[in-house]
């Protein structure tokens, strides 16, 4: 593989677009060999590299490393086989000496509420400075970006900004970025405190709880008389759906929610790149009405996501669905959903009878929905399932047409697999269009009822799969589907909705290709900060979503269109090194291409990627 300075070499190739032509449906591959087997990517056969080398890919459950401890249930040959990194230690080695962070600006310092003695950082700026590693080169890319940095003293490019013993400050351009450039849904940590100590006002869900409370089957008399009471105590939800914020799917390019690699910078460059529509990373509902930081760092957007930003919570439980409801609308409301996630197939929520395990208990979903809609204020709810749990015995149909008649949806999101499938078999778009039938028919219905007439139609999304304009164009002509939510056709190539709205294929080229990563280091260091810290969860992170960039295939070393999905490609080089150094699998090369935006990385980095044999500590 190319080395650093190679690689750099290459960033000088040609930028022009080609717009390849779509052979004929009765177009003859030129060759017939071996690797245009059903299954494999049929790669020109000058851009092949002969090796016995085979390609695996871990989707969806290897990145849900919040939940560790999960095990795909019936796979466990093809787990060892894969050899993936189930336990990855996330954690990065710390700064030898670390400055107090009421020091990060010399000039301003802020009162340490510990006191310089009794502190457990340093309160030597000198010592600190001369502990630091050597500075990265290059103008510190958050500075350039919103004209301070506020990492200052601890940033890893301080040079840049920091002159005579001051940081610098470009008073112009900090002005100007900062009324479009920022995050919303941060949460003080007053209101984390009141959350974990259960001094948070959950007015409405405790009203709402107790009548939902009264719907679960108890054969207890002295209870039943107690839910008797509570359903008569019921009041009217304050808002009805039609009153609540207005969805806009038809025909809008959605990213799916992605847990681990659909992070802040991530849907960033997603909305820079024609994204309508962006979703949170799952969240659990029991930690965000905990207070749990972690969980409240998910419903973080950038502010070119709203309106437009989802959040999707996960829970088994009507109370902890409403209280989560009730916390979003109260301490995030720039968000324009709250999706319920009925699809994750992950066994240790399964197990807890989370995610797809709500699609066999439909009253009980019915009752997470409810409890939801009536707490979250003005923000409509929405939910995501799959076909359903097993193979051979589909669910959503007839939970759909439930839930269109009582769960006070907004929006249905169907992804055409069951929990068993996984990842195998192509999504089955004739299922999906059924159950849009269903949600079609329901909403014909509500044009004759004249207490109805007055509301939005509920929509219907269709998911899996989708890698093409074509696959995309062909979905929303079913008139039964009204968009489709792209995972990782977003991931693989996120130039995705650009060849739709063009209806075409791009061909970008590598420098094109490294420039969009480039962009993104530059948000992951917005996000995470440009101190030793925020560089090394960025380029983690950045890794992370290498993980999937390098499966791109670019289409013109392709012997026919389109591409799929679940094809596999043998080992091919690009048409210049850098298209082969960014379709590389091996991580010591994600980590070259994270090197050139972050810097080399340091002592104590390291980076434990889905699969064991990709382990890297520096
Ligand atoms: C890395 C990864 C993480 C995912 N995380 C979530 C998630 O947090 N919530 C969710 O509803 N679906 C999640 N999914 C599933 C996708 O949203 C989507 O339903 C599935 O990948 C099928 O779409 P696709 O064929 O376009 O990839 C994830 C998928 C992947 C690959």
């Amino acid at each position: 593989m190319s080395d650093k300075r190679t690689a750099e070499e290459s960033l000088q190739d040609t930028t022009k677009k080609v717009h390849i032509e779509q052979p004929s449906n009765d177009s003859k591959p030129v060759h017939d060999h071996d690797h245009f087997a059903k299954g494999v990517t049929p790669i020109k056969k000058e851009f092949l590299v002969s090796t016995d080398k085979q390609v695996v890919y871990a989707d969806e459950e290897s990145s849900l490393d919040r939940l560790n401890g999960s095990e795909k249930p019936q796979a466990k040959k093809s787990k060892k086989k894969r050899g993936q990194n189930k336990d990855r230690d996330l954690k990065q080695t710390k700064e030898a000496v670390k400055l107090c962070p009421s020091l990060v600006d010399p000039e301003t310092p802020k009162e340490c509420r510990f006191g310089a003695d009794a502190c457990r950082f340093t309160h030597n700026i000198e010592e600190y400075l001369n502990s630091k590693p050597q500075d990265v080169q290059g103008v510190c890319p958050v500075f350039a970006a919103i004209g301070y940095c506020p990492n200052g003293l601890k940033c890893r490019w301080l040079s840049s900004h920091y002159k005579s013993g001051k940081l610098i400050k470009d008073e112009i351009l900090c002005d100007k970025v900062s009324k479009v450039d920022y995050e919303v849904n941060h949460i003080s940590q007053n209101a984390k405190t009141d959350l974990s100590r259960k001094k948070f006002q959950f007015d409405t869900a405790d009203k709402m709880i107790l009548f939902l409370d009264s719907k679960v089957q108890v054969h207890d008399k002295t209870k039943q008389e107690l839910q008797k009471e509570n359903a008569n105590n019921y009041v009217e939800p304050p808002f009805k759906v039609s009153e609540k914020k207005k969805l806009n799917v038809k025909n809008a390019k959605i990213v799916s929610p992605l847990t681990t690699v659909g992070n802040l910078p991530y849907r960033r460059l997603m909305k820079t790149l024609g994204a309508d529509i962006t979703y949170s990373e799952m969240a659990l509902s029991l930690p965000l009405i905990q207070g749990t930081n972690s969980e409240w760092a998910l419903p973080k957007a950038h502010s070119s996501e709203y309106p437009g930003f989802g959040v999707q919570i996960a829970t088994s439980k009507h109370w902890t669905g409403a209280k989560a409801a009730e916390a979003i609308a109260k301490l995030t409301p720039q968000v324009s959903e709250i999706n319920l996630n009925c699809g994750c197939p992950i066994d240790l929520l399964y197990r807890q009878g989370q995610g797809s395990a709500l699609m066999e208990q439909p009253p009980k979903l019915l009752r997470v929905l409810k409890g939801m809609n009536y707490c979250s204020g003005e923000i409509p709810v929405t939910f995501k399932l799959r076909i359903g749990t097993r193979d051979n015995h589909p669910l959503a149909e007839n939970l759909v047409k439930r839930v269109c008649e009582e769960g006070d949806i907004g929006c249905v999101t169907l992804h055409g697999r069951t929990r068993q499938q996984r990842y195998t078999k192509e999504a089955d778009w004739s299922y999906i269009s059924k159950v849009g039938q269903v949600v079609r028919d329901y909403n014909h219905n509500q044009l004759d009822d004249k207490e109805q007439s007055d509301r939005d139609p509920i929509y219907f999304v269709g998911n899996g799969d989708c890698f093409t304009h074509e696959d995309w164009h062909k979905a929303v002509s079913d008139p039964n589907i009204d968009s489709v939510m792209v995972a990782r056709g977003a991931l693989i190539k996120p130039w995705i909705f650009e060849e739709i709205n063009s209806e075409q294929y791009i061909d970008k080229s590598a420098t094109e290709r490294l420039a969009l990563l480039e962009q993104y280091s530059k948000f992951a260091l917005q996000h995470w900060g440009s101190d030793d810290y925020g560089v090394n969860t960025a380029r983690r992170f950045m890794c992370e979503f290498m993980s999937f960039t390098h499966r791109y295939v670019p289409v013109g070393i392709m012997e026919r269109l389109p591409p799929k999905l679940n094809q596999r490609p043998p080992t091919w080089k690009g048409r210049n090194e850098l298209e082969t150094l960014l379709g590389s699998p091996d991580y010591r090369d994600w980590i070259k291409i994270t090197e050139m935006f972050l810097g080399p990385t340091t002592e104590g980095f390291s980076f434990t990627p889905k699969h064991r044999s990709n382990s890297y500590k520096s």
